[in-house]
């Protein structure tokens, strides 16, 4: 293996520290004690491994946790009417309602997410924190995206005047991973599933972000050698297994630094969200710690 291995969890430590003393001053000085709620509709089996990480990581930041299960035949109403009484409940800073949604209620995805007050949306998803991060202010951010922007940070990988290829252009990832290369000076192009040639275009990537969500679909003719490679992706293959967008085994020969799925992308998805808890929390109590 050539390239530097990008080890997620390492990186995520370094933010989850930074995190445990900010909650540690907001509850020492301010007598806040930063909370999320995480409301699950229905079982899906992938989300409930996440709900587990991310339980476990606020109890080590000192974050208060709470889990809302659904059941799966819920009515939109009444989601509705659960965030709403999450908006109005002062102790509760953050509010996700994990993704995706079952069927029956899936057409009124935007709706749901939009009920969500922007200040307590840790997930970034609401129009008012989209439209904060197109216009460069950046507040609550998604957290993947931004869990992406801080590895490279960390790494001490430049970014301004990099070409920067992303691959996929979802709300979750592909357009706030966009905004986020643009505003620190990356010549960016996102590519999709209709753009022709494909391979041509990633060959011209620095930095290279996989977020399509198909296994192994990076493979090493599409890397410029000395490239840095971000896989977003989280495939399950087979019953437990799961595996990136990039065919790591190939790629990492050829790439100057790349992310392993799992113990990459994904820890510092968490990571930021609990940074998000407690900027929620200063947000709402108007203090900066
Ligand atoms: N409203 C909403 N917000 C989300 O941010 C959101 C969502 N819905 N729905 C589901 C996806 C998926 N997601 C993951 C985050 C971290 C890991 C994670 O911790 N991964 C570890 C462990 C993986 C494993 O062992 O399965 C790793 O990559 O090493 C996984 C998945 C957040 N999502």
């Amino acid at each position: 293996m050539s390239a530097q291995l990008l080890d997620g969890k390492f990186f995520a430590s370094q933010i989850k520290e930074e995190t445990r003393k900010k909650v540690e001053i907001l509850k020492q000085q301010y007598d806040i004690t930063p909370g999320l709620t995480v409301v699950i509709v229905g079982e899906n089996p992938a989300s409930q491994i996440y709900v587990a990480n991310k339980h476990k990581t606020s109890l080590e930041m000192g974050v208060h946790s709470q889990v809302i299960r659904l059941p799966e035949q819920v009515s939109k109403e009444e989601l509705l009417t659960v965030i709403d009484g999450l908006n109005q409940d002062p102790a509760v800073h953050g509010i996700l309602v994990q993704l995706p949604l079952p069927e029956h209620i899936k057409p009124y995805e935007s709706e749901i997410l939009e009920a969500i007050q922007p200040a307590k949306d840790v997930d970034g998803f609401h129009p008012v924190n989209v439209g904060k991060l197109a216009t460069g202010q950046e507040e609550l951010v998604p957290c993947t995206p931004h869990g992406c922007i801080r590895l490279l940070e960390l790494a001490g990988l430049p970014i301004k005047g990099k070409r920067a290829v992303v691959l996929g252009r979802s709300n979750i990832v592909g357009k706030p991973m966009f905004h986020l290369l643009l505003a620190r000076h990356a010549t960016v192009t996102v590519c999709h599933s209709c753009t022709q040639d494909l391979a041509a275009i990633t060959r011209e990537a620095d930095i290279l972000v996989a977020a399509i969500g198909k296994p192994k679909f990076v493979t090493s003719d599409m890397v410029k050698p000395g490239a840095v490679v971000i896989d977003v992706g989280i495939n399950r293959v087979g019953d437990k297994k799961i595996v990136g967008d990039v065919d790591f085994d190939a790629v990492k020969e050829i790439a100057s630094a790349i992310t392993p799925v799992p113990g990459g992308v994904g820890v510092l998805t968490i990571a930021m969200l609990l940074y998000n808890t407690v900027k929620a929390a200063q947000i709402q109590h108007k203090v900066q710690v």
